[in-house]
């Protein structure tokens, strides 16, 4: 047996998104976003689901709150709706969606856990999309306002902020693949989005400095982490492809003012490139205080000129997948973060790891022996990370709860705690006891 044991001040927590969890959707005052017109999109998500009620965790923050607690994390990663606040994307404030937040977050606060906070986790205001949205450059200025709300309004209760979740999927997933809202499939789009997103942080980054946030701020790319089928250059060139436009296309840009020039060269090549306008670069490169990384999987990628925009497809090894579909190799988290050390020894937190996996409840019991599996073979890459002297501050878990899956519904099921969505039931899983007791000690045990 080994014993993990982990640094005294590491932040264990687990990560929700707004509307994944909330419900209200027509309530105190909230204004439609684009995955409210996308879920009603005939075809776009599973079994027509949408985030009308959700988990209802705007109603049952408490409960939520009491569940956290008896977790025992000290942090909790919550993502604000941008059309609670501003329920036009750039107009007047909706003081009940202020008072929301701030009765969540004073509940937080009073059961001792720290507020880790998303500004953006792809919830749009349906109004600026409808002008166009991310590839419009209305929707930087509309962005920067919306944060400086929050910053002022939350100034002294959030200490730990992020501007962006994944922003390959609000590029790339959402425009380009076209999966996620808004659903389009031009990869210029996806660019000029990417690009836009990337101002909106960088400026965002400033308003913060500038109003002298007591906090630390960032943001969370998803990263993927990929090896070549074959030693071929064609294999190489696409696994290299598939690691830089989830990490190095936003990365580069924030830490070294500039597009990296390998896929900047692909994307030229077919006749696409980022609307950089005077300025731009200067203002993205603020320097930030953290990321946050979301890793799930690695992937293995082999050249296919059919491949989509990167021309890469994933080749299936018959690694054990979770129940979305995703192989199951905690190796790639060890990889990738070692990765970004190209970028300093910048401060990381994992805002998201987990598996999905929709186990159901039996004898009034989840035995989600294979969560608890997936949990303990990444936990034990965190610690492997942090033996090595890198800065990795901080896990959270996703999710605390079964939640709104996007395209998939709520067929698939991320949580430690189960949700029954006819009943807004909650009920821990035995993975929500195996992670209270890793939190409550610090340390966990391996076989190796
Ligand atoms: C035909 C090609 O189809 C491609 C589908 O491609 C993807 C890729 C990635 C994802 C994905 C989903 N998640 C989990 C979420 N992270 C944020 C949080 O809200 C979680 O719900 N991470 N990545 C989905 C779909």
């Amino acid at each position: 047996m080994t014993i993990f044991q982990f640094p005294k001040d590491f932040k264990w927590g687990t990560a929700t998104a707004a509307y994944q969890i909330e419900g209200a959707a027509q309530e105190g005052g909230r204004g439609p976003s684009i995955w409210d017109t996308f879920a009603r999109t005939p075809g776009r998500v599973y079994n027509g689901d949408n985030g009308d009620v959700a988990c209802d965790s705007y109603h049952r923050y408490e409960e939520d709150v009491e569940l956290m607690r008896e977790l025992g994390i000290n942090t909790y990663r919550f993502s604000i709706s941008w059309s609670r606040i501003i329920p036009d994307g750039d107009g007047e404030i909706n003081q009940e969606g202020l008072d929301y937040y701030h009765r969540f977050v004073d509940k937080l606060l009073e059961a001792g856990i720290e507020p880790f906070c998303t500004l953006y986790h792809w919830d749009l205001p349906q109004t600026l999309q409808d002008v166009g949205g991310w590839e419009n450059r209305r929707s930087i200025d509309a962005f920067v306002k919306f944060s400086e709300v929050m910053y002022r309004e939350f100034n002294g209760k959030i200490r730990y902020w992020l501007t962006f979740n994944e922003p390959w999927c609000i590029a790339f997933l959402s425009n380009v693949i076209g999966v996620h809202a808004p659903g389009k499939q031009d990869l210029q789009a996806g660019l000029d989005v990417a690009h836009n997103l990337l101002v909106a942080h960088g400026k965002s980054v400033s308003k913060f400095r500038e109003l002298g946030v007591d906090g630390k701020i960032g943001i969370a790319p998803n990263v993927a982490w990929a090896v070549p089928y074959s030693k071929t250059e064609a294999d190489q060139g696409a696994a290299d492809r598939n690691i830089q436009v989830f990490s190095d296309w936003f990365l580069d840009p924030i830490y070294k003012g500039s597009y990296p020039k390998p896929l900047y060269d692909w994307f030229e090549q077919s006749g696409h490139v980022p609307p950089i306008h005077e300025g731009d670069m200067e203002a993205i490169a603020q320097p930030i205080d953290h990321i946050g990384i979301n890793y799930y999987a690695m992937s293995v990628n082999r050249f296919n000129p059919d491949g989509g925009y990167l021309q890469m497809e994933e080749v299936d090894m018959g690694l054990t997948k979770t129940d979305i579909g995703w192989p199951v190799e905690s190796r790639g988290l060890y990889d990738v973060i070692h990765y970004l050390q190209k970028y300093g020894n910048i401060d990381i937190y994992i805002t998201e790891n987990g598996a999905c996996i929709n186990d159901d409840i039996v004898n009034g019991k989840v035995n989600d022996t294979r969560r608890i599996s997936y949990l303990q073979q990444h936990i034990a890459q965190v610690h492997r990370v942090i033996a090595d002297g890198i800065n990795l501050k901080g896990y959270m878990a996703w999710s605390l709860m079964d939640n709104f899956e996007w395209a998939e519904g709520y067929r698939m099921r991320f949580g430690l705690v189960h949700v029954d969505y006819r009943s807004l039931k909650r009920t821990p899983k035995e993975s929500f006891y195996w992670y209270q007791n890793l939190v409550k000690n610090n340390w966990m045990e391996t076989r190796k």
